[in-house]
C-alpha cells in the first residue's frame, strides 16, 4: 500500500472548557483516520463533534493532546506545509484585488512578481474569474469570492487540500456549480482532500469515502463508507441515482442518532 497523505493515529484533543475554566473538555478521542494520496474523504457528524478540530490538527494549527499525525509518512511538527486550507469564513484580504489575493501566497514564497502574476491569472481563468482579476472582495458576489479563495489555495499546488464547509454560505445553485468545479479540478490533479461538511448529500456526492463521527464529548469515527459511485459525477444528477439513495440510507442510519444526541447537548448547554 502507498503511504497515506494524512494519517491521524489515536488522536485526542482536550480543551480547557469555555464555560467552566477549571474543567477540561475532550472534544475528540481515539481518532484514527487516513486519507490516501489522491483520495477525497469527507467527515460528517453532528454539530460540535470536533470536525474542525480534526482539520486543524491535520493542518498543524493545533497540536493534539495525544496521538500522532503523519503527512506522507513524516511526523507532523508545526504547520503542514504540504496542505492548502479553505475555511468556511472568507479568507480574502479586503485591500487586495482578486488577482492580488491569488498572487499573495506565491509572492510570500518569493516567486518573482511577473511569474506569480502569470500563474495567478491562469488560476483565476480556471475558476471562471478571468475577467474579474481587478475586483476587490467587496465588489464580488459570495460565489465569486469562494472561487477566488479556491484559486488562492490551488495556485500553491498543495498535495493536500483541507476544506472546512467551504460552500455552506452559498445558495444551492451556486453551491452545486462550485462542487462540480471542485470535482473537475480534483479529478484533473488528484490531490488528497479532507472535506468537512454538515451536509450528507454533499459528502456522498463528492467523496471516495465518508467517515461518520459520533456526538461529543470524546467524539470518534463510528462508521466509514466507501462511495462506489462512478466518476465523473454531476453532484445534482448523482443524488437521484439508486446507488446514492442506498448509500444515503445506510449512512443516515448511523448518523441520525448522533445528530439527535448532538442537538440535545446543544439545547442543554443553551439552557
Ligand atoms: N480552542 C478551544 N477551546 C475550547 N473548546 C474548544 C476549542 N475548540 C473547539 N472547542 C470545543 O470542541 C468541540 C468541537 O469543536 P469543533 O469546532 O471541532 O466542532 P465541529 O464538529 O467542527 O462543529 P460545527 O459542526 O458546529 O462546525 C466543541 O464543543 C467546541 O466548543
Amino acid at each position: 500500500m502507498t503511504t497515506p497523505a494524512i494519517e491521524l493515529q489515536d488522536i485526542a484533543c482536550t480543551f480547557i472548557s469555555k464555560d467552566a475554566p477549571g474543567q477540561r473538555y475532550t472534544a475528540v478521542e481515539h481518532v484514527s483516520l487516513t486519507v490516501g494520496a489522491g483520495e477525497f474523504v469527507s467527515v460528517v457528524g453532528p454539530t460540535g463533534c470536533g470536525k474542525s478540530t480534526l482539520l486543524n490538527v491535520a493542518a498543524g494549527l493545533l497540536a493534539p493532546s495525544r496521538g500522532t499525525v503523519r503527512i506522507f509518512g513524516q511526523p507532523l511538527t508545526g504547520l503542514n506545509a504540504r496542505a492548502g486550507y479553505m475555511f468556511q469564513a472568507e479568507s480574502l484580504m479586503p485591500w487586495r484585488t482578486a488577482l492580488g489575493n491569488v498572487m499573495a501566497g506565491l509572492e510570500f514564497r518569493g516567486m518573482p512578481p511577473a511569474e506569480a502574476r502569470a500563474q495567478a491569472e491562469e488560476w483565476l481563468r480556471r475558476v471562471g474569474l478571468g475577467a474579474f482579476g481587478d475586483r476587490y472582495p467587496h465588489q464580488m458576489s459570495g460565489g465569486m469570492r469562494k472561487r477566488a479563495s479556491l484559486a488562492q489555495v490551488l495556485v500553491l499546488d498543495p498535495d493536500i487540500i483541507l476544506m472546512d464547509e467551504p460552500f455552506s454560505a452559498l445558495d444551492i445553485q451556486t453551491r452545486q456549480l462550485m462542487e462540480n468545479e471542485v470535482l473537475a479540478l480534483w479529478q484533473a490533479k488528484r490531490k488528497a482532500v479532507l472535506f468537512i461538511t454538515h451536509d450528507l448529500d454533499e459528502a456522498i456526492a463528492m467523496s471516495d469515502r465518508v467517515v461518520v463521527m459520533s456526538a461529543g464529548p470524546a467524539s470518534r469515527p463510528i462508521g466509514e463508507f466507501a462511495i462506489d459511485i462512478p466518476r465523473p459525477r454531476d453532484v445534482a444528477e448523482v443524488k437521484m441515482t439508486p446507488r446514492f439513495l442506498k448509500l444515503h440510507a445506510a449512512i443516515w442510519g448511523v448518523l441520525r442518532e448522533e445528530v439527535l444526541k448532538g442537538y440535545q447537548q446543544q439545547l442543554r448547554r443553551a439552557a
